[in-house]
């Protein structure tokens, strides 16, 4: 079932007053795939992933997620569906005042009734797939590191084991081999766990590294989805100067791709 849509918008129009920011835009997500999301800055990159999690109502279009449409359904059904999925927002939001594991436990003490001991445990379980050690579970956010941080954020995404990762930029603010580890991190863990992830990025490494599928963002819609090789093949003036422009060339070759 690998062509099975685990996101399915159709004709999404998004607005901000007069401000349109997509008009008539479809986009297909595969079940076990990686789609990343690219486009100029302000094409609504963003807006279309808090869009597709309901956090910015559509003012025309359908949106599905995993089978459902999320503006259809009523408040116990939308938190059951909101379990599903796990958030990395671009600056990791995470609650300052909370440690790491207290971060993780949010969603458990939410939507969960577990004994405090367990928590702890799933919480810690948490913390080491993401790759942290386990003393960082008793770190306050700014204790740790930017690249800790966005693990913490990932951490307390994956805490309902949800089928779907939503994550915005982020790989944003590290340094290249912070980000190169967590392009990584991303790939295992997507694969081990058989996520499906859609994700806003500007960088052409870790699209390389990590993307099964790149949809491209101009003119208010999707203008191109597919393969890396469908982007080389476009002729579309952004898609051009930003694959195979001098940034674009020196990422592909270190994926040893020609550039
Ligand atoms: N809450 C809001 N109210 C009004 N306008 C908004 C709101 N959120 C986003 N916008 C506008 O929508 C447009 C798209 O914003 P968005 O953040 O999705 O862009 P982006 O493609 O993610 O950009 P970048 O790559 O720079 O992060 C921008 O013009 C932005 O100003």
């Amino acid at each position: 079932m690998k062509d099975e849509a685990v996101i399915d918008v159709r004709g999404l129009r998004t607005q901000f007053g007069d401000h349109v920011v997509h008009e008539n835009l479809d986009l297909k997500v595969r079940k076990g795939e990686v789609l990343g999301i690219v486009g100029g800055s302000g094409t609504g990159k963003s807006v279309l992933l808090r869009t597709i999690v309901g956090l910015n109502r559509p003012a025309a279009g359908r949106i599905e997620v995993l089978g459902e449409e999320p503006s259809m359904l009523n408040e116990e059904e939308r938190q059951a569906l909101e379990q599903r999925w796990g958030i990395l927002f671009q600056d990791g939001a995470l609650f300052s005042a909370l440690t790491v594991a207290e971060n993780v436990q949010v969603a458990y003490r939410e939507h969960l009734k577990m004994p405090g001991d367990m928590m702890d445990e799933l919480a810690a379980l948490k913390v080491r797939l993401v790759g942290l050690p386990i003393e960082a579970a008793s770190k306050y956010p700014s204790e740790l590191s930017g690249g800790m941080r966005k693990r913490a954020g990932l951490a307390r995404a994956l805490a309902l084991d949800p089928e779907i990762l939503f994550l915005d930029e982020p790989t944003a603010g590290l340094d290249p081999i912070g980000a190169a580890a967590f392009d990584r991190l991303l790939k295992e863990l997507q694969q081990a766990l058989g996520l499906t992830v859609f994700l806003v990025t500007h960088d052409l490494d870790t699209l390389y590294a990590t993307c099964d599928r790149i949809a491209v963002l101009a003119d208010k819609r999707v203008i191109l989805a597919g393969t890396m090789e469908d982007m080389m093949a476009s002729d579309h003036p952004w898609i051009t100067e930003y694959f195979k422009g001098p940034r674009g060339r020196a990422a592909g070759r270190a994926q040893g791709k020609p550039g």
